[in-house]
């Protein structure tokens, strides 16, 4: 016969065999709509047996036992051996199956080639002039060079205008002058930049004839290509050990009055002549797009870290018996409580919902960068930005969330490192940070929405982007029932009531004299609270047309079962706002509720398909408590042993401190 779930294999632990053959669905085509084709979903799958067939790519040693001295080293040895094999292993042109090889090999503990990858050559190719792609691309797409992406700085980050690493240009000799003039302009934090890059992008204030232009992205060479030391007027390091991330060499980088040549400036879309006459860009903000790119990238990418989680958690799930339901003579799976259900279930639709949202966005940028290099049209910039601004903190925050309750959810063994989550969550809660702290990208979409009442207020709706539409139509009170639409327009009241009362609420503040950075900051939690709103509205719906298109019928079934759970969840989470004027009754509160108890139910016997959907290899995942055989208590206890710890029976420690306090004790 054969399995819908195509993990079944003889050997593997029978709670999790029993759980895979309930699947409603074929696991490789779920895999298809998870990875958006089924090209790519197998590609996956060879790509990763492939990998398997060459022992130098595993790691040497379990990660969670190496210091960070040892981590640094592993990936940089493991992305040697890696280049050899590239060309065999992938085709080096198709993004997703480089990402997935990445993925597997690399892991999430980071690398030299990080930062070189996602930001530096995106930044080259969506920065630099045709001359400037003939000097530098064909070098950083090769790798005979290594970059990185220098922004922030020790003393400010989010506040990009007040950068103070300044590149002043001095037109006898048609160079700028890249320095660092306090302690506080000391780039800290870009990674790979302390230790392995020998280029950075570097976003520095443009100076010309004392007239600051803000700032601009250069590229500059930080080390010798031969010897790697850094060059004169360089101070580079690291910057030391972090919540996650320390396999990676965030760094500093210091500038004494160093001199780069006047091309170095990246100049697509702004440059300065010989003279010093400064060329504008078509946007004010083009120079950000290397952001853009990684926040519509984002989505995905958390999507998928929390799918690692999941996939510990509901397996583990699957296999831990622990108390009783009914028959009190056998203990059941933990997966059986209702609670657990409601801890992990909404989770994986949440994941799902990210994934497929994330592939939304990364069409946007891509077609973003289309037009702006085909014929320097930026009019899609606002909405993306926007957009992904509200994205990259809702989903970078529900994803922390979600991680740290599928550690919960594996009890004692989720707090081990055995089990990885604590990685996975300093990996992932990086995204609440990095590529602009949460809140204030909130607040960026926060004035989109607040520009788009006013336009209401004022007459001119028919203005509005298809994305803010809903924020100019009428109230009519909803029937649940009637399906997935009753609900976008229940999301949509609440999103575009909050819109309206924090909107309201700002121009009442200017009205009574407040300035408007005022007025904005006395209004700031709720309009963060409007910037959530849309963000999971657009989420929804999203969800809603991803599960319409898609045409196998077993697989739209489960799917349907996770968009409701993720529905159900969703409103009821907002609910306050609806039931306080009494748009949303309490019956329909109650409706709510027992819809999402069922949709648990009907959930359950795909639990353990719907993770394994992701498909996910015991080598990516890195989790002792996860892997696919489910054998968690004996391959809990190798691992244990083999902390070098317990290699030897007594610690020098002990015979050095220990046992001294204890002999002392006696007498
Ligand atoms: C294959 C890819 C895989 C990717 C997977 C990801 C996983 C990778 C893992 C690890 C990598 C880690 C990488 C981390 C790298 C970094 O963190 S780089 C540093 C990132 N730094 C930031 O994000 C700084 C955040 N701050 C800002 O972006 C800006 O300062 C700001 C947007 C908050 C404000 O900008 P400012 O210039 O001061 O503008 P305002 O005065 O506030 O606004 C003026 C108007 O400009 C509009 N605007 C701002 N930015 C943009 C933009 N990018 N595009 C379009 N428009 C923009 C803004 O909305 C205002 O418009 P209105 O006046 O009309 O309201
Ligand atoms: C893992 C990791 C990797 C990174 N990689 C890179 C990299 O490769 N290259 C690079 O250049 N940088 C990198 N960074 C730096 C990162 O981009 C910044 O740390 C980030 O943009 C946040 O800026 P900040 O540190 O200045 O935070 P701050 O702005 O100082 O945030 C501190 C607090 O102030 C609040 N706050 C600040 N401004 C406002 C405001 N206007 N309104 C309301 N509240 C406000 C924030 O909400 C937050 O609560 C990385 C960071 C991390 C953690």
């Amino acid at each position: 016969m054969a399995f819908l779930n195509k993990e079944i294999r003889d050997g593997d632990n029978q709670d999790l065999t029993e759980e895979r053959r309930t699947a409603t669905f074929d696991t490789d085509k779920m895999a298809e709509v998870i990875y958006g084709s089924e090209k790519l979903a197998r590609r996956r799958r060879e790509i990763s047996h492939a990998v398997s067939r060459i022992p130098e790519l595993a790691d040497s040693r379990p990660l969670p036992f190496l210091d960070r001295f040892e981590k640094v080293t592993e990936g940089t040895r493991k992305l040697s051996v890696l280049d050899r094999h590239l060309a065999e292993l992938i085709d080096v042109n198709d993004n997703g199956e480089a990402l997935h090889l990445y993925h597997e090999v690399m892991g999430m503990e980071g690398h030299p080639l990080a930062l070189h990858e996602v930001m530096f050559v995106p930044a080259l190719i969506g920065q630099a002039s045709d001359e400037q792609y003939e000097k530098w691309l064909g070098r950083a797409k090769r790798r005979e060079i290594i970059g990185c992406y220098a922004q922030t700085e020790l003393g400010h980050g989010s506040n990009l205008r007040k950068l103070e690493t300044t590149a002043t240009y001095t037109p006898s000799t048609q160079e700028f002058i890249l320095h660092t003039p306090t302690i506080t302009a000391l780039k800290w934090w870009p990674g790979a930049l302390g230790k392995s890059s020998n280029y950075a992008v570097v976003v520095a204030d443009l100076i010309i004839k004392d007239k600051s232009y803000g700032p601009h992205p250069f590229i500059v060479q930080l080390r010798d290509e031969k010897t790697h030391q850094p060059l004169p007027g360089i101070t580079v390091g690291d910057i030391g050990p972090k919540m996650a991330f320390n396999g990676g060499d965030n760094g500093y980088l210091g500038f004494d009055n160093f001199r780069i040549p006047r091309e170095n400036l990246l100049n697509r879309h702004s440059r300065v002549e010989a003279d010093g006459t400064y060329v504008r860009p078509p946007h004010a903000k083009i120079g950000h797009s290397a952001m853009i790119r990684v926040r519509s990238h984002m989505a995905t990418g958390q999507g998928w870290l929390l799918g690692h989680a999941l996939t510990i958690a509901i397996r583990y799930s699957a296999v831990r018996i622990q108390g009783f339901l009914e028959d009190k003579s056998h203990e059941v799976k933990v997966l059986d409580y209702q609670t657990q259900q409601h801890r992990l279930f909404p989770a994986i639709a949440r994941a799902y919902a990210f994934i497929f949202c994330g592939f939304e966005t990364i069409r946007l940028y891509d077609q973003l960068i289309l037009d702006m290099n085909s014929n320097g049209n930026t009019s899609g910039m606002a909405d993306l930005h926007a957009l992904t601004s509200g994205l990259k903190s809702v989903v970078t925050h529900f994803v922390g969330q979600g991680i740290e309750q599928a550690r919960m959810a594996c009890g004692g063994h989720g707090y081990s490192m055995a089990s990885y989550i604590s990685e996975i969550y300093g990996v992932a809660i990086g995204g609440c940070t990095y590529e602009g702290e949460n809140m204030v990208m909130l607040l960026q979409l926060a004035r989109y929405l607040v520009k788009s009442v006013e336009l209401v207020k004022s007459g001119k709706a028919n203005q509005l982007g298809p994305m803010v539409a809903y924020l100019a139509v009428a109230d009519h009170k909803v029937n649940l029932a009637t399906g997935p639409d009753s609900y976008v327009k229940m999301f949509q009241y609440i999103s575009k009531r909050q819109s309206w009362k924090a909107t309201e609420k700002f121009l009442k503040f200017m009205e009574n004299g407040d300035s408007r950075d005022v007025a904005w900051n006395k209004t700031a939690v709720e309009l963060t609270r409007a910037s959530r709103l849309h963000t999971r509205l657009y989420i929804m719906e999203t969800f809603i047309r991803r599960v319409e298109s898609v045409t196998d019928i077993p697989v739209k079934s489960a799917l349907t079962d996770l968009l409701n759970l993720h529905l159900n969840y969703e409103l009821l989470d907002v609910a306050s706002y609806a039931l306080e004027d009494g748009f949303m009754s309490s019956n329909q509160m109650d409706f709510i509720k027992n819809q999402l108890y069922s949709s648990l139910e009907k959930i359950r016997p795909n639990a353990v398909s719907l993770v394994d959907s992701f498909q996910f290899s015991d080598m990516q995942l890195r989790s002792v408590l996860g892997r696919r055989d489910g054998h968690v208590y004996q391959n809990l206890f190798d691992w244990a042993k083999s902390s070098p710890l317990n290699k030897t029976d007594v610690l020098p420690s002990v015979t050095q401190y220990l046992k001294p306090m204890m002999e002392k004790a006696k007498l």
